[in-house]
This record gives structure tokens, C-alpha cells and sequence, in this order.
């Protein structure tokens, strides 16, 4: 459903930022683009909604080429999530969530409705919806941010980095319900992560890059922890720690990580 074609951006200064990256998103997974710094990851999440536009190849989306779309449709039909929400400080929380969908020419009234709704569904309070940016924690903002991204009702969802700015314990809290939340919306969601344990605990598919875009290796977060392919992909999984040496069980119709000493780690969702 998201295609990328032999895509390469060489930014005007030379940079070259992606070489030739060619990969497909299948409809309603998520997918992690995870890779060292300056890899090329939020250069291809931009490519996607025309943010950034390649210097080389395609990007097809729903079977049409990005560059064929007009930019302000494409981006209001696409929900993009940034670190620490991005959101507008001056306006409520319920004005935030509501953006485009008024920028969409809905009715006031219906627009701030739905925008309730989103707040519950991201595990927010709807009275919340009257406070600024600034008076929630971290945390909420996120939320508030995935909210916001979904009120057009995209059918795809792009993640720079979206949880890079909360605590450990928030983000893993916010990881399990990105999943909860995509298994009940169904969206296809790219998502941006320097984080390979964030990756594996979120991605369908993982998406290992290198410098100028290029795969290392991509694959379900199983296929790539019990079979990395080289040496480079156990130290970027940390494979050689003992904690990484994980084996996969299913007990009870649930997928369950193992650590190298035997203990449960974690648990993959389905
Ligand atoms: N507007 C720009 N002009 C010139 N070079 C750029 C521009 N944007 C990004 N780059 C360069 O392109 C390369 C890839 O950048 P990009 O932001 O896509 O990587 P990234 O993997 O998302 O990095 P990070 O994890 O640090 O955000 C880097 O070397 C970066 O410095």
C-alpha cells in the first residue's frame, strides 16, 4: 500500500541522505524504520507526505505516485506524529485535535465531537480538552498528538520519533497502546525509531537501515532477533548482550521472549 521505489534524496548541499531505497508497507501493519543517526529514516518518512521530495525514484501510496497528489491534500490525509506532539500551544487541547478536520471544512460543532471521542480513545479525559498544550505531562501530549493525528481519519499514520521525549515507563505505556489502538483502527502506520527495543516492541516489520538509507536487514521482529544476518545486526540488537539472546515461545496463544538465562522478557503482540 506504501511503496517505495528506488527513492534516493540528495539534499541541495550534497548530502546524500538516501541512496536507492526501495520497500513495500503492507496495508494495516506497522512498520519501524530503526537505524543509526543520519541512516535517512525521517528523510523517508517525509518523502511520504511530500515533506521532502526524492531526487531520484518514486513513493506510491494506495496505488497512486505521491508527486501526482497535491501536497496539501496529501498531508491532510496523512496523520504525522512528531516528537513531543508538535502540538499548538496557544490552543486547546480539543482546538489541537481538531485542526484539520476544521481545515476540512467540517462544522464546528461535529469536528470538536469527534475530537472528544479521540481523547477518550487515546486514554484521555474529555475535560482535559480545555486545557493548553503547556498543562499536561509529557505523556498526555503524546497522546494528544496521536489524537490529532487520526482525526481526519487517515488511513496511514507516520511516527518521527514519537515517543522520544517521556520517560521510560510512559513510552513503554505508550508503545502497548500504539498497538491496541492500530489493531482497533487498522491504520498502516510508519514509525521512526533510533530505539531497537522500541522497534521490536511495536513493528509488525522491522526495517534495519545503515547510512544512505540502505537495508540491512528487515523482517518480523522474530525473524530478525533468532537469525540476524551479520555481525553488524547482533551488535545493533545487542545480540551478544546475554539479556539479548532471546528465543520465541508461544504458550497460551501469546508470543513470549526469553532471555538467555530463561526469563521472560516480554511478550509480542499479535
Ligand atoms: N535539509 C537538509 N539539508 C542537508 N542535509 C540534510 C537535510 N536534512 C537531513 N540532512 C542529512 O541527511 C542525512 C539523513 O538525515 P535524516 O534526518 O533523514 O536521518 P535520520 O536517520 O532520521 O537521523 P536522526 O535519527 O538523527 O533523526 C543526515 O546526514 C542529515 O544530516
Amino acid at each position: 500500500m506504501i511503496r517505495f521505489q528506488e527513492v534516493g534524496k540528495t539534499y541541495p548541499d550534497g548530502t546524500i541522505a538516501v541512496e536507492n531505497f526501495s520497500y513495500e508497507v503492507r496495508e494495516g501493519r506497522i512498520v519501524a524504520l530503526v537505524g543509526a543517526s543520519g541512516s535517512g529514516k525521517t528523510t523517508l518518512l517525509r518523502m511520504v507526505n511530500r515533506m521532502v521530495e526524492p531526487t531520484s525514484g518514486s513513493v506510491w501510496v494506495d496505488g497512486r505516485n505521491v508527486s501526482d497528489v497535491d501536497r496539501v491534500q496529501l498531508r491532510r490525509s496523512i496523520g504525522y506524529v512528531l516528537q513531543a506532539g508538535g502540538l499548538l500551544p496557544h490552543r486547546t487541547i480539543i482546538d489541537n485535535v481538531a485542526t484539520v478536520p476544521l481545515l476540512n471544512g467540517e462544522p464546528k460543532k461535529k469536528a470538536r465531537r469527534a475530537a472528544e471521542e479521540l481523547l477518550e480513545r487515546v486514554g484521555l479525559e474529555v475535560g482535559m480538552g480545555k486545557r493548553y498544550p503547556a498543562q499536561l505531562s509529557g505523556g498526555q501530549q503524546q497522546r494528544v498528538g496521536v489524537a490529532r493525528a487520526l482525526a481526519a481519519d487517515p488511513k496511514v499514520l507516520l511516527m518521527d520519533e514519537p515517543f522520544g521525549a517521556v520517560d521510560p515507563i510512559v513510552r513503554k505505556e505508550l508503545q502497548v497502546e500504539l498497538r491496541r489502538l492500530q489493531a482497533e483502527l487498522g491504520k498502516t502506520v510508519i514509525l521512526v525509531t533510533h530505539d531497537v527495543d522500541e522497534a521490536f516492541n511495536v513493528g509488525h516489520d522491522v526495517v534495519l537501515l545503515a547510512k544512505g538509507g540502505e537495508i540491512v536487514q528487515s523482517g518480523t521482529p522474530e525473524e530478525i532477533l533468532s537469525s540476524p544476518k551479520d555481525q553488524y545486526v547482533r551488535q545493533f540488537i545487542g545480540a551478544d548482550r546475554a539479556e539479548r539472546q532471546f528465543t520465541i515461545e508461544e504458550i497460551n496463544g501469546q508470543r513470549l521472549i526469553f532471555d538467555g538465562d530463561g526469563r521472560p522478557a516480554g511478550i509480542l503482540q499479535q
